[in-house]
């Protein structure tokens, strides 16, 4: 298989003049279509904005970024959102989950609209809550709720899976479990999967492992046999 995403000499900068930050200073990166990737780094050395990046919900301000064969950074707003719409699927730390309405209902508020779903109860099942179908986010702990961010995330079946702490509010108990789903999502859809963490122990589960300092990448390690979520601990 080929690369999900390319990028080259890909450079970020935020606001100008002598308060310019320099996120991204120059990544060139190749991430192979089918991985776990982990990407890790200090506070502050350009993650977030990198998965923004490739995520389509921000551009570089220079060099390029690559979906397979198609160039991100030439793309217009309406072909980003195009993109984002039909390959993508974000999950954050604190799971942004419509307090009014059930995890069914938050699953379908994606299933409703995309091109080629899973069924809201095909979903939640992947993530192991079809029994709570039924229940509202206030009724479901912590790592409940994030499994069902993911199942609305992973239901429109992305080709692409973007974490973003995704277990930064969660004990290591709970956060095993997430992890496991998400390994479940790379195994069962194939989807790649894109996981900033600041638990470096995470990396364990990862095929590839990124690790970010000041706006670079510092080092890539693949993985040869990734260890399971229960094998971890943080
Ligand atoms: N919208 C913005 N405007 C100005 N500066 C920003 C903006 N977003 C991020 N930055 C700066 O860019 C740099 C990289 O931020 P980024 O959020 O990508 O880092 P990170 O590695 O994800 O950090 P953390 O682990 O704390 O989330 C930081 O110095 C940050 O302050």
């Amino acid at each position: 298989m080929g690369n999900a995403f390319t990028t080259r000499d890909l450079r970020k900068v935020y606001g100008e003049g002598p308060a310019a930050v320099h996120a991204l200073r120059g990544v060139d990166l190749e991430i192979p279509e089918g991985e776990i990737v982990v990407l890790l780094g200090p506070s502050g050395s350009g993650k977030s904005t990198l998965l923004n990046i490739l995520g389509g919900l921000d551009r570089a301000t220079d060099g390029q970024v690559f979906f397979r064969d198609s160039e991100l950074s030439a793309m217009s707003d309406a072909e980003l959102t195009r993109y984002r719409r039909d390959h993508v699927g974000f999950v954050f730390q604190f799971y942004n989950l419509m307090p009014s309405l059930t995890a069914q209902e938050n699953v379908e508020l994606v299933t409703e609209i995309a091109r080629n779903p899973l069924s809201p109860e095909e979903a939640l099942a992947l993530v192991g809550l079809e029994a709570r179908a039924d229940h509202f986010p206030a009724q479901l702990s912590g790592g409940e709720q994030q499994r069902v961010a993911i199942a609305r995330a992973v239901a429109k079946q992305p080709d692409v899976l973007f974490c973003d702490e995704p277990t930064g509010a969660l004990d290591s108990v709970t956060g095993r479990a997430v992890l496991h789903v998400l390994r479940d999502v790379n195994r069962k859809l194939g989807a790649t999967v894109m996981i900033v963490t600041h638990a470096a122990a995470q990396a364990a589960i990862a095929h590839r492992v990124i690790r970010f300092a000041d706006g670079a990448v510092q080092s890539v390690t693949v993985n040869e046999t990734p260890a399971s979520p229960e094998e971890i601990e943080w």
